[in-house]
């Protein structure tokens, strides 16, 4: 019997353990060189008995070894599958240490020449690895731009004059600045702009900077560096910043922007490169920024409540989105693409409007903008079942004592008609008219103006007039 701290295997008996080991065993020195094979890893690779690997790089007889992995890290690598020729082998690989306690050298052992011991481990490893490309591939379907250009719905010239800049500016890549009120649509032409512009291969990373506490926003912006503080790994570690590298980051209400995370950002504009919260390693960045306003910036400058410096630089190249109730005529188109929408949703048919519906619709002013439109129809859609929705199902959601534009307002209940609101009655009238008759000539305004007897030119100056072109 050995005493304890006597050494329990002699040189030999580790030796002719190892000949025996598993489906073969192989060594290698510091560099990378073989040392050592023995005799059923020399069959099982197909070395005729004459030759003698010793000496050669392990790369050069099994390509796939890590066995070089394990000297530079003096990692073991306990369970791995190694590829060869056409095999599989599961194997284990381990660091050798010298007296000295130095890395100097890695023994590899096959432990199975085939997977399938291996096999209800593999059929779990399957099954996580296709949920995890699953959840990649959603992932990054989630990070394209939805919108182009062409998806845009619009019957006005106002959008169609905005279509144009959003092309051009996306031809470029400096920043861009979308102005407009809240549901114009500000996120779907940051998705065009990223569609149309060289990279729309890339991901297209939204930032709603209104949306996140101001304590976080750092953070969500330029990522956390692990172990940057307590709780940090469990965050997601890289900042919007990093995710849309290559491609576009749309920050959506820039206007509530902290000062100092301003200046901050500014210096990632200019400079191209960041570092994660809690950590001193620069990392580059190739981002295109898109930001979107509702607010009035150059008022905020003036007040010092936005940097002045900030809003030079996202202001290179800017885009103003009209509100609903400066191009009315998109309304009638909306109404028919989102009564599409809803219907393709909830596999119901189609339903229409009726004109005095879309002639309510269109005395509205609509200080919600498009998303307002959209919620009013899909609200209809559920209260009604009717197959053509008229006036009346309208007459709750969009109440007319709301109607709150005054060039179109109309008589409220019991309110008489007076020298004074005379003319707004019959310019709400001649509006209304105007914006039927484009509708039923599908926007021609030749038509248009013959439907309602007079010019062409006139139609023109009234259409300037009611601010409908
Ligand atoms: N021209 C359009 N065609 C089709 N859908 C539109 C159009 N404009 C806006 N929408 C729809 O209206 C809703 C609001 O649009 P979006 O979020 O782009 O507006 P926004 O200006 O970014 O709003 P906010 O300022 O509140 O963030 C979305 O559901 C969008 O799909």
């Amino acid at each position: 019997m050995s005493q304890i701290g006597e050494k329990p295997f002699s040189p030999e008996m580790l030796q002719s353990l190892l000949e025996e080991m598993g489906d073969g065993a192989i060594a290698i020195d510091a560099k990378g060189k073989i040392t050592w094979i023995n005799k059923n890893y020399h069959i099982l690779l197909g070395i005729s008995a004459d030759v003698d690997p010793r000496g050669e790089d392990i790369e050069a007889l099994i390509p796939e070894s890590r066995l070089k992995e394990v000297v530079r890290t003096g990692k073991s690598i306990l369970i791995d599958i190694m590829n060869f020729d056409d095999q599989q082998f599961v194997v284990s690989r381990f660091p050798l240490k010298d007296a000295n306690d130095e890395i100097a050298g890695a023994i590899g052992f096959v432990l199975f020449d085939k997977v399938e011991p291996l096999a209800p481990l593999m059929q779990k490893f399957e099954v996580l690895g296709k949920r995890l490309s699953l959840a990649e591939k959603k992932l990054a379907e989630a990070r394209r731009a939805k919108y182009s250009v062409a998806s845009i719905i619009n019957r006005s010239l106002k959008i169609d004059k905005v279509k144009e800049q959003t092309r051009a500016v996306a031809q470029h890549d400096s920043p861009v600045l979308l102005r407009g009120e809240t549901g114009t649509g500000k996120e779907l032409f940051a998705h065009a702009i990223h569609n149309a512009s060289a990279r729309r291969n890339g991901p297209f990373v939204a930032l709603n900077v209104a949306a996140i506490p101001e304590a976080l926003l750092e953070a969500e912006f330029f990522g956390v560096a692990p172990g940057a503080y307590t709780g940090a790994s469990d965050r997601q570690p890289e900042g919007k910043l990093a995710l849309a590298r290559h491609g576009t980051l749309f920050l959506d209400e820039v206007g509530d922007m902290p000062l100092a995370l301003q200046a901050k950002l500014l210096r990632v504009l200019e400079e191209k490169e960041f570092e994660p919260v809690g950590s001193n390693v620069i990392q580059p960045v190739d981002v295109r920024i898109v930001a979107a306003t509702s607010l009035d910036l150059e008022a905020m400058v003036k007040k010092g409540t936005f940097r002045r410096d900030f809003y030079y630089r996202l202001n290179v190249l800017k885009i103003d989105i009209p509100p609903l109730r400066e191009r009315i005529e998109d309304v009638p188109v909306l109404c028919d693409y989102f009564l599409e929408e809803f219907s393709q949703r909830s596999g119901d048919p189609v339903r229409l409007m009726s004109d005095g519906a879309v002639s309510h619709l269109c005395a509205y002013d609509w200080p919600g903008n498009v998303r307002e439109l959209r919620n009013v129809i899909e609200r209809v859609c559920v209260l009604s079942q009717a197959p053509v929705l008229n006036e009346d199902a309208f007459a709750d959601v969009v109440p007319i004592d709301q109607v709150t534009n005054d060039a179109v307002r109309p008589l409220r209940a019991g309110e008489a008609v007076s020298a004074e609101n005379l003319p707004l009655q019959i310019a709400q009238l001649e509006r209304r008219a105007i914006g039927e008759a484009l509708r039923m000539c599908g926007g021609h305004k030749g038509n248009a103006a013959k439907q309602l007897g007079i010019s062409r030119s006139q139609l023109y100056d009234k259409l300037k007039l009611h601010d409908l072109s």
